[in-house]
C-alpha cells in the first residue's frame, strides 16, 4: 500500500475529512474548488498538523494521533511540488536543484544534478534564472528539486494547470517516467478529468 490516509483537517472554520488507502503508482485527489485537496496534500507533507486521524506512507507512520506521532516535515521523505513551485527566484536552476540535494540524507540519494537534468530534458536550462523559464520548464525544475531531495514519495499540486498542449504532454511523460522508472508513489492534485484519466491508477474523490 502506498497511501493509508484517514485524516480530519481544519481550516478556519472548515472542517476536512480524507480517508483512502491506495496501492502503488499514481493517486489523483480530486474535488471541487475549496474542497480541500491542497489542505490533504500539506497533511501529508507535514505542514498542516491534522485534528486528528493517521497518515502512513509507503508502511512509515508519518502522523498517528492516537500514539502521539507526528514526524517533522524533513523527516518524513516527501517531495513536494507546489502549485506556485516555489523555486528561488535570485538562485540559478543549478542552485534550485543543488538546494534539493543538499536537503537529502546521503543514504537517500537516488540521482545526482547531471542525470536529474538529463531525465527532466533541463540540462540546457542549468544556468538560467527562473523568472526566464516558461511554465513548463519551472515545473520540470520544481520535480528535479523534489527529485533530488531523495523523496520515498512525491506530492504535486496541480503539475499541470496553466501549461499549453505540447508542455503539459512533456509534464505528463514526466510523471509517467518517474512512475515506471523511480517507482516513487504520487499523490497529485488536479482538476482536468482527462489528465486525471490518462495518469492515475486510483482517483480519490474529496467532496466539500
Ligand atoms: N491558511 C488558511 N486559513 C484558513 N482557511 C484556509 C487556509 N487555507 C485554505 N483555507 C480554506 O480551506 C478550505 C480548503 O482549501 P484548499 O486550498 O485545501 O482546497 P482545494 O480543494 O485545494 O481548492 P482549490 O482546488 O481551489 O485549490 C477552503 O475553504 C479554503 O478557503
Amino acid at each position: 500500500m502506498s497511501f493509508d490516509i484517514d485524516v480530519t483537517l481544519r481550516r478556519g472554520e472548515r472542517s476536512i475529512a480524507c480517508r483512502f488507502t491506495a496501492p502503488a503508482g499514481v493517486t489523483a485527489l480530486v474535488g471541487p474548488s475549496g474542497a480541500g485537496k491542497s489542505s490533504v496534500l500539506e497533511a501529508v507533507a507535514g505542514l498542516l498538523k491534522p485534528v486528528s486521524g493517521r497518515i502512513v506512507v509507503g508502511g512509515a507512520m508519518l502522523y498517528d494521533s492516537a500514539a502521539g506521532t507526528n514526524l517533522a516535515p524533513e523527516h518524513r521523505a516527501c517531495g513536494m511540488v507546489f502549485q506556485d513551485l516555489r523555486l528561488f527566484p535570485h538562485r540559478r536552476v543549478r542552485d534550485n536543484l543543488l538546494y534539493g540535494y543538499r536537503l537529502a540524507p546521503p543514504e537517500r540519494r537516488f540521482m545526482g544534478l547531471e542525470e536529474a537534468a538529463a531525465f527532466l530534458d533541463i540540462a540546457p536550462l542549468l544556468d538560467r534564472r527562473p523568472r526566464t523559464l516558461s511554465g513548463g520548464e519551472a515545473q520540470r525544475v520544481a520535480i528535479g528539486r523534489a527529485l533530488l531531495s531523495g523523496p520515498r514519495f512525491l506530492l504535486m499540486d496541480e503539475p499541470l494547470t496553466a501549461l499549453d498542449d505540447a508542455r503539459r504532454e512533456a509534464i505528463i511523460a514526466v510523471i509517467e517516467r518517474i512512475r515506471a522508472e523511480l517507482a516513487l508513489p504520487i499523490l497529485l492534485v488536479s482538476h482536468d478529468r482527462g489528465d486525471v484519466a490518462r495518469l492515475a491508477d486510483q482517483v480519490v474523490e474529496l467532496r466539500p
